[in-house]
């Protein structure tokens, strides 16, 4: 049963990473306080960097003068509108001189983590740039990524213990700058820095999103708050846990309210089809179809796995939430109405997966809640008066996660059912191409893969899991 046990690329990759989280967080070994100071959180902005991301110096410049030029020349590989066509001699000459650059040594920047960060975000938006540009060629082959941008964007992604591959921090958490400078970071104080389409809906979908992780620090601080009572069994720290917990439900019923705000800025058609093919990462067609290739990067390095496109399940806030709230996405506790044949069908390693996307920091922190011994479902199992509050706020979270199943729906599910915009620009070719969409659609039951969300997973099934596993958290009484 060879095929079962994991490759040694990827047995050395888990020992250096647990080696890492070790000698990172050593100091720690006899664990105090949950402190969000020590994972690189900040108290006011959460997972978002505190202030804007500086520029590279100038030793990179060639990579951010790319990035600044890749709007202006670069249109997808599958545009044939006549001012794609006209731009196309440009986008090939932007590609070729991304193939000729030199690698550049990203040593002296290996100490500074906002330039590693911001070398990880330019590097990654020319690599989506790159692909996603290339001229669409039948039956699909491999789509390689020069190693001019490979090489230093692995070794930037193995100092910062990130996937190397455009992620939720490159597209909202570090992607802001601030409109007054002289103002704090709050949402209204924000505006995007990079956008690959250039529309409004795009800059709406990520403020929508970096708003949901401002909001966040609030639920940062009722966890450290809860892990710093010193007694949870007296009568003062009940009263503060059950205030905290409805305080929770609240904050979790603002994140839903941001979720439905999607609809006011973001149009599903635009997000579908002018937005989204830009994060696809290189599973995103499903595992039938041909992935990416790193040049100059050993095919085997254990990082080449993580290789999908930026995700929701990334967010770390929405992690944190899971573990405070002791939801089993895994399906290990015994909890009720047992999960259904469809539940069990679902990618349970999906959100274990998606914390390779965070900055190795982050998912210690995560980590380091994992491994806190005060649940806060178990003290709601054996205190009455928690019960209610406890409830309350996992009751809030299905219903976050049953109204993003209908923006997944709207956004993703309903919009793969129209027709791709970008035909050509000749009448004839046009109508052909639209007669061969209907007749696809046509077969679709049959003959389609299942509709995959950005992360290259069977979306319905998957989000359908997360609902009912948040449902079954629920306490009895
Ligand atoms: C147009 C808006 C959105 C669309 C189309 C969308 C779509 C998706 C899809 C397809 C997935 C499946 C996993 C994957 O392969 O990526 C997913 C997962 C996820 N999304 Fe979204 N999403 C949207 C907005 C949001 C927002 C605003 C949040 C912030 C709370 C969010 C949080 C999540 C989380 C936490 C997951 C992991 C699965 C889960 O926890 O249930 N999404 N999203």
């Amino acid at each position: 049963m060879d095929f079962l046990l994991p490759s040694t690329g990827v047995i050395r990759y888990t020992v250096l990473s647990a080696l890492n989280t070790l000698l990172a967080y050593g100091r720690r070994s006899n664990e105090g306080p949950l402190r969000q100071s020590d994972f690189d959180i900040d108290p006011a902005t959460g997972f978002l960097t505190p202030e804007p991301l500086p520029r590279l110096p100038s030793e990179y410049r060639i990579w951010e003068d790319a990035l600044a030029e890749a709007p202006e020349v670069l249109k997808l590989g599958d545009d044939n509108s006549d001012e794609a066509q006209s731009l196309r001699a440009d986008g090939e000459h932007w590609r070729a001189s991304i193939r000729s650059r030199p690698i550049l040594d990203v040593q002296r920047i290996k100490d500074q983590i906002r330039l590693l960060q911001r070398a990880h975000l330019v590097l990654t938006w020319l690599v989506q740039y790159y692909v996603h540009s290339l001229p669409e060629v039948y039956p699909p082959v491999p789509k390689r990524v020069p190693e001019s941008l490979a090489v230093p964007l692995v070794e930037v992604s193995r100092i910062l213990g990130i996937a190397p591959v455009i992620t939720f921090a490159d597209t909202i958490t570090w992607n802001w700058e601030l409109i007054n400078p002289s103002k704090p970071a709050t949402i209204d104080n924000m505006k995007l820095a990079h956008s690959f389409s250039g529309l409004d809906d795009e800059r709406h979908f990520y403020q929508v999103q970096a708003a949901v992780e401002l909001h966040g620090t609030q639920l940062l601080r009722i966890i450290e708050d809860y892990n710093q009572i010193p007694n949870l069994d007296d009568f003062t720290s009940i009263f503060k846990v059950s205030r905290d917990l409805t305080r929770l439900a609240a904050i979790i019923e603002e994140f839903s309210d941001l979720i439905q705000s999607m609809r006011s800025g973001c149009d599903p058609h635009l997000f579908y089809w002018e937005m989204r093919p830009w994060y696809e990462g290189s599973d995103a067609n499903g595992p039938s179809h041909p992935g990416w290739i790193y040049e100059g990067v050993d095919p085997n390095a254990p990082e080449l796995q993580y290789l999908s496109g930026p995700s929701g399940g990334q967010s770390t806030v929405m992690h944190a939430l899971d573990l405070f709230l002791d939801i089993d996405h895994k399906l290990q506790k015994r909890r009720y109405p047992l999960p259904s044949t469809e539940n069990r069908r679902a990618d349970h390693g999906f959100m274990d997966r998606m914390k390779q996307y965070m900055m190795g920091s982050h998912r210690a922190y995560l980590q380091r809640l994992e491994r806190s011994p005060r649940s806060i479902r178990e003290l709601a199992q054996r205190t009455p008066a928690l019960r209610e509050p406890y409830n309350n706020a996992v009751g809030a979270l299905k219903k976050l996660r049953s109204l993003h199943m209908r923006v997944a729906c709207l956004y993703i599910v309903n919009m793969s059912k129209t027709v791709n915009p970008r035909v050509s620009s000749c009448p004839g070719a046009n109508m052909m191409e639209r007669q061969a969409a209907k007749m696809e659609a046509s077969t679709r039951p049959e003959k389609r893969d299942p509709i995959r969300g950005t992360g290259g997973t069977e979306l319905a099934v998957l989000l359908k899991a997360g609902r009912d596993a948040t449902a079954r958290a629920a306490v009895r009484n």
